[in-house]
């Protein structure tokens, strides 16, 4: 099988470390094994600091992967022994900015069957003059990715954001019919494809308290939501919709088993209560691209990076999800059915 790409993230962030503890739980037979596109030296430092078991080595593509080592596309030379924990610089931002370029490249080229990424600082990427929000509008526009949407997927609950990385003030003015049902279908397109859910049942939020409580707290359900599903088409990826619910409630009903994801309408409304119950195993999976991403559900952490204080979980969480993706993506339904429609 091909392996999955790593993105080491920001080099002074918990990236190095969390890879550390991913290679030194991996089992040896591993059927989607990792490889790590980031800075040798810096891993090997980590490593030495923390007293890792596991041995960072220098990897090519089509190198073997050896057991108790943690093979290392080298995409850049940081002076390791100068950078400080929890501070980035001008190299260090450019440098990660590269492994996410590098791994959409050989993602996409099929070298890596998906590509899992380690926390960037948002601020760190503009300041090295890479002018995106986040990893999602990178990628999408490195692989011309017009429509995509964030999930973040835990066991107990999956949400998705109609809008992804704007400012409170603005949501209001950036909810329509056309982002909302485009925001449905694809979700409904990944829970059947990505997490072979041959009936998906989708919650919709709503925006304001107690769904608006017809129009006395808010208007964009009555004039954007509800017209939005009255509206929404099936298609070839069928799907139980409903909404829009009341946003206080609606969490603890999905998280109880009653739905397989939310539609949420901004970042908070749905990071909130999945953070509360995936802090630690949550998965960011971005829909839409032409090649399989998923990332750790957590940031940089910089007040405890390098201390081996970081929890690993989310990126083991993020690497079994990328595998189970590509997996399913490949065609074949658990049922043994394939969705051509969704496909
Ligand atoms: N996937 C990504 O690339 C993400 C990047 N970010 C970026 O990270 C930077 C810092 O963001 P914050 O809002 O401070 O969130 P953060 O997740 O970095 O930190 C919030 C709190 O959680 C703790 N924490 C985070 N990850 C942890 C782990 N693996 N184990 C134990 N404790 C952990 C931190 O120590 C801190 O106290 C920002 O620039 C933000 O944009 C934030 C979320 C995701
Ligand atoms: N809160 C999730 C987040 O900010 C991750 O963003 P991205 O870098 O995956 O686009």
């Amino acid at each position: 099988m091909k392996p999955i790409a790593v993105t080491m993230g920001c080099p002074v962030g918990v990236g190095p470390e969390i890879i550390l503890r991913l290679f030194e739980n991996l089992e040896d037979k591993t059927v989607f094994p990792p490889v790590v596109l980031g800075d040798l030296a810096v891993l090997s430092r980590t490593a030495e600091q923390l007293r890792s078991q596991v041995e960072p080595v220098p990897w090519h593509l089509g190198n073997e992967i050896r057991p108790g080592t943690v093979p290392v596309m080298a995409l850049s030379r940081l002076n390791a022994k100068a950078l400080q924990w929890g501070k980035p610089t001008r190299e260090t931002s450019v440098a990660m900015a590269e492994y996410i370029r590098a791994a959409v490249r050989h993602t996409q080229s099929g070298d890596f069957a998906a590509m899992v990424t380690c926390p960037i600082s948002k601020k760190a990427l503009n300041n090295a003059g890479v002018h995106f929000p986040g990893h999602t509008e990178m990628l999408a526009h490195l692989t011309e990715t017009v429509h995509y949407r964030m999930m973040l997927a835990g066991p107990r609950l999956r949400v998705v954001l109609v809008t992804i990385h704007e400012p409170l003030a603005k949501i209001s003015k950036l909810l329509t019919i056309a982002e909302i049902q485009d925001c449905i279908k694809m979700t409904a397109k990944s829970l059947r494809k990505d997490f072979s859910i041959s009936s998906p049942r989708i919650a919709v939020a709503a925006l304001n308290p107690h769904a608006g409580e017809q129009g006395m707290f808010g208007q964009e359900e009555i004039e954007i939501i509800q017209p939005a599903l009255d509206q929404y088409e099936q298609g070839d990826c069928e799907a139980e919709i409903s909404g829009p619910w009341p946003p206080d409630t609606i969490f603890y009903k999905a998280a109880n088993g009653e739905f397989d994801a939310v539609i949420c309408m901004y970042h908070d409304q749905g990071l909130i209560p999945f953070k509360l119950l995936h802090f630690q195993d949550g998965v960011n999976v971005t829909l839409g691209l032409p090649i399989v991403r998923t990332s750790v559900d957590h940031g940089t952490a910089y007040d405890i990076a390098g201390q081996g204080k970081a929890n690993s979980t989310s990126l083991e969480a993020a690497w079994q999800m990328a595998a189970q993706i590509a997996k399913n993506r490949t065609g074949v339904h658990r049922h043994g059915k394939r969705y051509a429609g969704c496909l």
